[in-house]
């Protein structure tokens, strides 16, 4: 497989952060959040350039179209994650082929692995496609309204998703507007490729990889940013 595009979804509102601008421009160790994961990326030998999918009124690229000597290009991205990532597949440049693979990476995980991603890429690949996650460690229980514990779920066979998510090109834009021309929002490529009629392969990832999620997740990344520097 060649060298592969990929997608940054970025265009969300980050409600759950908190914070005076979305949690992507947030400061981790000084810098925007988005910034660490872009030069995190970007030291990966086998990613070609990249697609940031913005919001409209976004000017944090200004005249910026590189980094690490490779191309980045912006989109604008829809009301849902998944019209953000449809907005950036349709956006990539001619060189990126229908039956390219392509990475679809979250702006909030700014402390992906590349390890992780080389795995990811030699084993999904060969299998049309997958995804890193880990698998349930813990105890799973099922909660009532008022948060009682009522039942205690098997763990086995289930899975936290993470991305990077890699399919190709055409199979995920196919699979993204399905999805939308049914009225369903997939939580990630994944579920739309499973909607599809797909089974992407699950790669186990590391834990470092959080999404910044809540106030409380930038001080865990800009310690596993520290450590993995
Ligand atoms: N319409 C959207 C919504 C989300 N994202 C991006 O998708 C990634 C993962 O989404 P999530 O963590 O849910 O981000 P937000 O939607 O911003 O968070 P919240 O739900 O708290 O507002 C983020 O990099 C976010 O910027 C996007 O590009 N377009
Ligand atoms: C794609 C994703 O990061 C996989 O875990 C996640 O589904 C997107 O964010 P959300 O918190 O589920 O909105």
């Amino acid at each position: 497989m060649d060298a592969l595009w990929c997608v940054l979804p970025a265009a969300g509102k980050g409600v759950r952060a908190g914070g005076d601008r979305p949690k992507q421009y947030q400061l981790i160790d000084g810098r925007p959040m988005l910034d660490h994961t872009l030069e995190r990326l970007s030291a990966h030998p086998r990613i070609a350039g990249f697609m940031v999918v913005i919001a409209a009124d976004d000017r944090h690229f200004g005249a910026m179209d590189s980094i690490g000597g490779k191309p980045l290009k912006t989109a604008i991205g829809g009301g849902e994650r998944s019209d953000s990532v449809l907005a950036g597949l349709m956006a990539l440049p001619a060189s990126v082929g229908d039956n390219d693979f392509v990475l679809v990476h979250d702006a909030a995980r700014p402390c992906v692995r590349l390890d992780d991603i080389t795995r990811l890429i030699e084993r999904a690949g060969p299998v049309g496609g997958g995804l890193l996650g880990a698998p349930l460690r813990d105890t799973l229980k099922r909660a009532d309204a008022e948060c009682h514990s009522v039942a205690t779920e098997p763990r086995e066979g289930r899975w936290r998703a993470f991305t990077p998510q890699m399919f190709r090109r055409s199979d995920l834009m196919r699979a993204l507007r399905l999805a939308a021309e049914a009225g369903i929002v997939p939580g990630d490529e994944a579920m739309a490729m499973e909607r599809a009629g797909a089974s992407p392969l699950l790669v186990e990832g590391s834990e470092d990889n959080i999404k910044v999620t809540t106030p409380a997740d930038f001080a865990l990344a800009e310690f596993l940013l520290r450590r993995t520097r």
